[in-house]
């Protein structure tokens, strides 16, 4: 099929799209085949291209919350800290939060060892299929006229916090099976201080089971020949109730705050905490899900690794909407309830890349 895309002129994107899937081999193939010129495939068109003419050194620098203070008497500091940057953010980076700078950097080393295999070993788990627990593919479902963005991603799903070691691979299977443990361990303190942050009791989040499941997202972006034509991964908001972000030093990631993209330089060691979309739906807009994305660049290849928190799959039939106890006649419900499983179905309809499912809800 001949569409007309982009620029306007006529462009076979469907037979492109097939020829990368069928290649199996992701951005980093392209890199490996030695283009030089950016793939018409990936080149977005020019608002989604648009940066601010901002000085950087005058950009508002995003909250920093020290988790130490749990520990040594400061747990309602830190829980004002998480509940002041999740409202006006839905954003902040977390230092002293327990994941060992050794686990980090393994995980960083084992995402690159997966990502830099020869290409005939990722071919076998190239899938788009969304019920295949681990998948490598570069980007879920391109759509005609809608650019692909450069970069591959590794997904580990577990479901209800189970995990089947042998379906991981083996070139990662240690250090993702050590990182997804240690994330659980830090759910569980979010759920805590989110729960008591929004104003509930400190096991509220935990008992409406609302992050049980984590997919891991292994992201890797080449070093790109033309990178301000593309990007990373394009403006998105999280579909998750929580996610936690380790990024490398290499940075491109942009939140949207306050009408302006602010960059999120990486701070060796810290992790970076976001509302998504769930989250913001169930707190009835009190803690906002954020637009963010990662710009493409001329170093790398970057590596990150998103952990994403959903609800329980036991409790796909349970109805979520904003929480009772936030409601009042002065704060009325702005979303109604919902099943989790027709959220995921909302997606899975629509394609992962649209806006969010928030107006869909909206009362
Ligand atoms: O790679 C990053 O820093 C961010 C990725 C991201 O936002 C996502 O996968 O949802
Ligand atoms: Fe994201």
């Amino acid at each position: 099929m001949v569409l007309s895309c982009n620029g306007g002129d006529a462009y076979d994107w469907a037979k492109a799209v097939k020829e990368f899937d069928e290649a199996k081999s992701g951005v980093k193939g392209l890199v490996d085949a030695g283009v030089t010129e950016l793939p018409r495939l990936f080149v977005h068109p020019a608002e989604h291209l648009l940066n601010n003419p901002t000085d950087p050194a005058l950009q508002p620098e995003l909250p920093t919350i020290d988790f130490a203070g749990l520990r040594q008497g400061r747990r309602r500091e830190v829980v004002e800290a998480v509940r002041r940057a999740s409202e006006e953010w839905g954003f902040f980076r977390i230092v002293n939060h327990g994941v060992p700078r050794q686990t980090m950097d393994a995980m960083l080393d084992a995402v690159r060892r997966f990502h830099e295999q020869p290409a005939e070993v990722k071919a076998p788990l190239y899938s788009d299929d969304s019920r295949r627990r681990v998948r490598f593919n570069s980007n879920s479902a391109i759509r005609e006229n809608d650019a692909a963005s450069w970069r591959d991603i590794l997904t580990c799903v577990f479901n209800d916090d189970e995990i089947d070691r042998e379906l991981i691979p083996e070139a990662c299977r240690e250090e993702v099976l050590e990182y997804v443990g240690r994330m659980i361990e830090l759910r569980e303190t979010m759920a805590e201080v989110m729960s008591e942050a929004l104003g509930l009791p400190s096991n509220y989040l935990s008992e409406i089971e609302c992050m049980k499941s984590e997919a891991m997202a292994c992201l890797y972006y080449p070093v790109c020949p033309e990178p301000q034509k593309t990007l990373g991964t394009p403006k998105h908001s999280d579909t998750t109730f929580l996610t936690l972000l380790m990024q490398d030093t290499i940075g491109g990631l942009q939140i949207l705050h306050g009408g302006q993209w602010v960059n999120v330089p990486p701070v060796p060691g810290a992790l970076i905490a976001n509302i998504g979309d769930l989250m913001q739906i169930i707190s009835n807009d009190k803690f906002i899900s954020v637009e963010h994305r990662v710009v493409a660049q001329p170093v790398g290849p970057r590596i990150s690794v998103a952990c994403f928190f959903t609800p329980s799959m036991s409790a796909a039939a349970k109805p979520f909407g904003p929480i009772k106890e936030l409601l009042s006649d002065e704060k009325p419900a702005i979303y109604r309830k919902f099943m989790f499983r027709d959220y995921c179905q909302y997606y899975k309809i629509k394609g992962q890349d649209v806006s969010s499912a928030l107006p869909h809800y909206k009362i």
